[in-house]
């Protein structure tokens, strides 16, 4: 038998293999597998070992890991891919002390990406979403949730959910589609939210027989959408056959995350400032939790999601970028891993099941990416690292060396020439 791929010498492989999300002290538990080998055939991992007794194996190609850290690809389950123009004149807004929330009433923030987006032709949103799909696959990320949101009216909200469904096809990362009609009260609804999302319900049907979305969520926050609101906004998507996701407990405690439990959200994202009770019932329930830290930085805030709590209480979390380009612009999801190190008090174990098998759980992708199996799509990475801890230790710059998505080489760190 001869593999299409031999990875040889791997100093610590991460399998990440796992029934379902981990939850509570499970995140803690790692299996790490020393001097390891993987081989890989028709785009799927096809044996797993030790390098002593892949001596014997035959393959196509080889490489050799050098005794570096491999991984499974990462997993991005809550990012704003798709958006037009940018918000860089905001960051002195932000310096003189203007709220997040504040600049939005404003007519900012949100809003002004929404002109944006509304202006922008498919095409321009397509290679702008495909630039920041590139930058992410060559920071180690290998399947990536997308929101609309920046369209606020059917038009444009369809043209933001047909860029993924085009960039699906094109683009060697898996994307995975959630409609966020319910992002903000645009301008022409400024008096009338419920009927603004009335208009966004309208949607559901349409987005459902055209396999336009895999999830509906809503930013539930302070002067944009009430958790009544929400609750009925929701419970109407999941009458129409979806899974639901809330922008939770971002800004204000609101109740988002008990609410995202009350209905079996799959997720809760953010929950920078959630109640105890919040955590209580996320740790008791199977909603996993997205945590977003790179926002609580991004925006200088002080309160960072209380994870050591939900973890300690039996909560499944997962960590992401949140990538937008307003709260969280970056693509690097191992800058955001070392910030849940410093900022969330979360181990490496911990952080690990975070990027890899939980957030591939909270976007209902569990069966097929976040970890290293056999039968599994080789989604892998090798890393310019010795092992897993040195990845949230040695913040901000990208370590990856290789990257495979379904057995086949997308990127590679050739070094300077
Ligand atoms: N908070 C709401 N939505 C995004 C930010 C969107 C933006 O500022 O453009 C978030 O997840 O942080
Ligand atoms: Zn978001």
């Amino acid at each position: 038998m001869q593999y299409d791929i031999l990875i040889h010498d791997i100093g610590e492989l991460l399998p990440m293999e796992a029934d379902g999300p981990a939850k509570g002290e499970e995140m803690n538990q790692l299996q790490v597998l020393k001097d390891a080998a993987v081989a890989i055939q028709d785009g799927k991992v096809a044996w797993i070992g030790k390098t002593a007794d892949a001596r014997n194996l035959s393959a196509k190609k080889t490489i050799h890991a050098e005794g570096n850290l491999v991984t499974p690809g990462l997993v991005e389950a809550h990012t704003h891919l798709v958006f037009g123009g940018s918000r860089e004149k905001e960051l002195s807004l932000k310096q003189q002390g203007v709220d997040y929330l504040e600049i939005l009433k404003q007519g900012g923030g949100i809003l002004s990406t929404v002109r944006a987006t509304r202006q922008a032709s498919h095409d321009d949103l397509l290679s702008k979403a495909r630039f920041h799909l590139d930058r992410m696959l060559m920071h180690g990320i290998t399947t990536v949730e997308a929101k609309s949101g920046y369209g606020l009216d059917r038009e444009t909200e369809l043209k933001q959910l047909e860029v993924v469904k085009e960039l699906k096809k094109q683009h060697p990362v898996d994307l995975v589609s959630t409609f966020l009609g319910a992002h903000a009260i645009p301008t022409e609804y400024k008096d009338d939210p419920e009927k603004f999302l009335q208009s966004m319900e309208e949607m559901f049907e349409e987005i459902k027989e055209e396999n336009l979305a895999e999830f509906v969520d809503i930013f539930t926050e302070a002067n944009v959408f009430s958790v009544e609101a929400s609750r009925r906004y929701l419970e109407a998507a999941i009458a129409k056959g979806f899974q639901v996701k809330i922008h939770a407990d971002e800004i204000e405690t609101l109740g988002g995350t008990e609410l995202a439990v009350g209905l079996g959200a799959i997720s809760a994202e953010h929950l920078a400032v959630t109640s105890d009770e919040g955590i209580k019932k996320l740790g008791a329930s199977d909603t996993i939790g997205v945590i977003l830290p790179g926002t609580s930085f991004y925006l200088g805030k002080d309160s960072y999601a209380r994870a050591r709590e939900m973890i300690d209480a039996g909560a499944a979390i997962a960590i992401s970028t949140d990538f937008n380009p307003g709260s969280s612009v970056t693509e690097n999801l191992q800058l955001i891993m070392s910030i849940a190190a410093l900022k969330l008090n979360m181990s490496p174990a911990e952080i690990w099941h975070a990027v890899t098998v939980n957030a591939a759980y909270a976007i209902n992708r569990g069966e097929e990416a976040g970890s290293i199996a056999i039968g599994r799509k080789a989604d892998i990475v090798i890393w310019d690292a010795p092992n897993h801890l040195y990845i949230p230790y040695h913040y901000g710059v990208n370590h990856v060396n290789t990257v495979l998505k379904n057995g086949e080489i997308r990127y590679r760190n050739e070094g300077i020439r």
